[in-house]
């Protein structure tokens, strides 16, 4: 933590609170230009409430010149959340895994396998991103290597009954390439034909399942259903962490009729970072968190300050922050109804003791497009009618400096509206930091979240990361504290 303070009081463009002990309750952050720099030992002067400095615009230098530390203590308690127990957290990742099987318990079993193949399909039903079919490729070799019959099942899509274009069969060929074996499909999940085809596959032979959303008793959950699906096979492997949050009957339901009920090795290596990494990060710890709301992001930003030490929030939910703090945001997006939240989740970050940077500096546009005007903007001082859609140089320079100081690293959401080019340098500064920080010094990077993720293979770094999660809501609530029922119901180790 030492460490991470010496950079902040060197290069100082970010908005930085550390409160973590009675001592830095007299430091003060001032502002010169639109650099805010640490000085201990100066206690900050009362300041007006949050309503005062609405009122009255003429107090804005006076504000800036104390920055975030400068905000009144509050008594705006959030909301509390309930947030499970971190034994139950725990309990998750001490799951009984598939590579416990060998020969003896696979070879001539027929193994029910929900994978989340859940991939884009463009409107010729071609596949757009097959990370997930890859994903799912270790456990159903593992299988086939030791001789099981392999019935894969997974959900597309949120269909409502049978739908034709949230049909599986245009994962046959890839995945039968993958796999390096004739993959065979079903029209149906449960039923007659399946249970011919099941009965009918070899050792080491795959058949994938039709949409198990096609019933509406998968979402259910329903009992009878999630028997008829386990009724053609003899044990259960789940390998679907992106489903894992969902109670439904090939995650959870299915675990009732098939023994022994494992996890998968994507299923593993998903939790073994997401809950292992983050329970036991090497330190310092940082937490980056982006995205377009705060309001989405409030359970991870609240379970995450019991643990990291440093916290660097970038994307859409920042403005939120800077009107909390009297600043003007222009035509920024802003939630008026969380500025209050926003306010204390700084107090929560200054008791915990945890660095929490806001970007110092924005890139600012005319309008929401691809094509708008920008410029570069001190964050305190966003003109009128223009919208911050991304963080600015000096940000990412003290983002870069801090990140420097860390040994694990989590991230989820971007750092602006990456999907547009000239709004994507936050995001890809970020991405490019962790690639660096993971390839030359060992640094532990996870990333989470479905638009963080896109951002990084958009960037070509994926490869370069320590683990990229292929759940988008299932990470979310795991960093959020909570625990997956897919994850739950399997047999302990
Ligand atoms: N300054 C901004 N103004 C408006 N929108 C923004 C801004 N910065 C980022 N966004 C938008 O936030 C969206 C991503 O937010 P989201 O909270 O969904 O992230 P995520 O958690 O990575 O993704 P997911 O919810 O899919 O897991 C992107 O579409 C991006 O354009
Ligand atoms: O894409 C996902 O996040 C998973 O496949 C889960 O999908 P769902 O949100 O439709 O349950």
């Amino acid at each position: 933590m030492n460490q991470i303070k010496k950079s902040f009081s060197a290069f100082g463009p970010a908005i930085m609170i550390d409160m973590n002990n009675a001592r830095n309750r007299s430091v003060q952050l001032s502002v010169r230009g639109n650099c805010f720099f640490y000085s201990p030992n100066n206690a900050p002067p009362p300041l007006p409430s949050y309503k005062e400095r609405e009122r009255s615009p003429r107090r804005r230098s006076h504000i800036e010149s104390f920055a975030v530390w400068s905000l009144p203590n509050s008594n705006l308690a959030l909301a509390p959340k309930s947030i499970s127990d971190p034994r139950e957290q725990g309990e998750m990742a001490t799951k009984r895994s598939v590579g416990t099987l060998g020969e003896a318990d696979l070879r001539g079993k027929k193994v029910f396998v929900r994978a989340d193949l859940n991939v884009p399909l463009d409107d010729a039903q071609k596949i757009t991103d097959d990370t997930r079919i890859r994903a799912s490729v270790p456990t159903i070799k593992f299988l086939l290597g030791n001789g099981a019959k392999v019935i894969l099942a997974s959900h597309l899509g949120r269909p409502k009954g049978v739908t034709p274009k949230y049909s599986l069969k245009p994962l046959v060929p890839r995945l039968s390439e993958l796999l390096g074996v004739d993959v065979v499909m079903s029209n149906d999940c449960i039923g007659e034909e399946v249970e011919k085809l099941a009965a009918a596959l070899p050792d080491g032979g795959v058949l994938l399942l039709e949409n198990v959303r096609f019933y509406k008793e998968e979402e259910k959950n329903d009992p009878d259903f999630a028997k008829k699906l386990a009724s053609v096979a003899d044990l259960y492997v789940n390998d679907a962490f992106g489903t894992a949050h969902r109670a439904h009957a090939s995650t959870e339901g299915v675990t009732k009729f098939l023994k022994p009920a494992v996890a998968g090795f994507l299923m593993q290596k998903e939790l073994d970072y997401l809950v292992g990494a983050v329970a036991n990060p090497k330190k310092p710890f940082a937490a980056i968190v982006g995205g377009s709301k705060v309001s989405s992001k409030i359970g991870v930003i609240e379970s995450l300050l019991a643990k990291v030490d440093v916290l660097i929030l970038g994307g859409g939910m920042i403005f939120t922050f800077y009107k909390a703090q009297g600043y003007a945001v222009g035509k920024s997006l802003v939630e008026e109804d969380k500025l209050e939240l926003a306010t204390s989740l700084i107090e929560k970050a200054k008791t915990k003791g945890v660095a929490l940077l806001l970007p110092t500096d924005v890139v600012v546009a005319d309008k929401f497009a691809a094509d708008a005007e920008s410029k570069i903007v001190p964050a305190s001082s966003i003109p009128d009618g223009w919208m911050g859609l991304d963080v600015g140089p000096d940000a990412i320079k003290t983002f870069n400096e801090t990140l420097d100081t860390t040994k694990t690293i989590i991230w989820n959401g971007p750092m602006g509206v990456f999907e547009f080019e000239k709004f994507a340098a936050g995001t890809d500064a970020i991405a490019k930091k962790l690639a660096e920080l993971t390839t030359t010094k060992g640094v532990t990077t996870i990333i989470g979240g479905g638009d963080s993720v896109a951002a990084v293979e958009k960037a070509g770094l994926a490869d370069k990361m320590s683990h990229i999660s292929t759940g988008g809501g299932a990470s979310l609530e795991l960093l959020e504290g909570k625990t997956l029922p897919g994850v739950l119901a399997l047999d302990e180790a």
